[in-house]
């Protein structure tokens, strides 16, 4: 796990070269899409490099991580909605070449398996960006999540629904309490892992995802198993982290040896 301690505004950029290299070596490559405020950043920098032709989805695919459940298409809170807003609408990937769980199916455990069976038939994803939430979740692996699972439907802990009633305007009535989400062993099934956390909010959550023991009471942690993970974090969000500085150490040294 390759963990980078930076000032918040160098985060989209670091974010956006890792899927610029891969772009280059690969230029239909399949990204996996987070949702939430912590990719925002990368999104703008993403959007930025392709509106100026540095750079290209044309060829490129998505897939986003997770939904609620029972939101009407369109809902402005509904994931699709979000990935379209923040990326999709601003950068050049093909029509249909985003895609996420089908939040709406009449039958969703039926959708979730056939979400899987889109990605593994898109070749899987080589770039999974991702955010954590403040209990360890990723994507919606609430806490307590089987390290192994697939995409399903979980119900959200109250936490989380009270995290996310402020995109609801802070009704956490309005937050759907099911969604379909990608599992543990989806995520770990990515070839590179792009993690961003920022705030004081996560650093406990931080903390135990880069130094804690691997359980299911901190989702984040089973990325301890991953081969290629890359930990991006602003300043607050490390400062529960132990080793904090031998982790700038080590990236200041990479960064001279580049
Ligand atoms: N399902 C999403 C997660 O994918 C996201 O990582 C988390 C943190 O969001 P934020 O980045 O807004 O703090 O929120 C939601 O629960």
């Amino acid at each position: 796990m390759e963990v980078i301690i930076t000032p918040a505004p160098a985060i989209g950029g670091l974010v956006v070269d890792q899927i610029g290299a891969l772009l280059d070596r690969k230029p239909t490559a399949v990204l996996g899409l987070a949702t939430g405020s912590s990719p925002l950043v990368a999104y703008e920098e993403l959007a930025a490099r392709v509106n100026d032709g540095r750079l290209s989805l044309a060829r490129a695919r998505g897939f986003t991580l997770d939904e609620y459940v029972g939101l009407p298409e369109g809902h402005p809170c509904s994931y699709r909605s979000v990935i379209d807003h923040e990326l999709v609408s601003r950068v050049d990937f093909a029509p249909g070449a985003v895609m996420g769980p089908d939040g709406t199916a009449p039958d969703l455990e039926a959708a979730c398996v056939q979400y899987e069976h889109e990605i593994s038939t898109a070749g899987g994803v080589d770039l999974q960006i991702l955010g954590i939430g403040t209990d360890g979740h990723i994507a919606f692996n609430e806490p307590g999540s089987s390290l192994a699972s697939r995409t399903r439907v979980k119900t959200l802990t109250d936490q989380t629904r009270r995290d996310n009633a402020r995109f609801f305007d802070g009704d956490v009535d309005a937050v759907p309490r099911h969604c379909l989400t990608q599992g543990l062993g989806t995520i770990m099934d990515a070839r590179h892992v792009v993690l961003v956390a920022t705030g004081r909010g996560k650093a406990a959550a931080v903390r135990q995802l880069v130094e804690g023991a691997v359980s299911a009471l901190w989702p984040a942690t089973i990325l301890q198993h991953h081969p290629h993970v890359t930990v991006v974090i602003d300043e607050p969000a490390a400062a529960q982290l132990e080793l904090a500085d031998y982790y700038r150490d080590t990236y200041a040294a990479r960064e001279l040896a580049r």
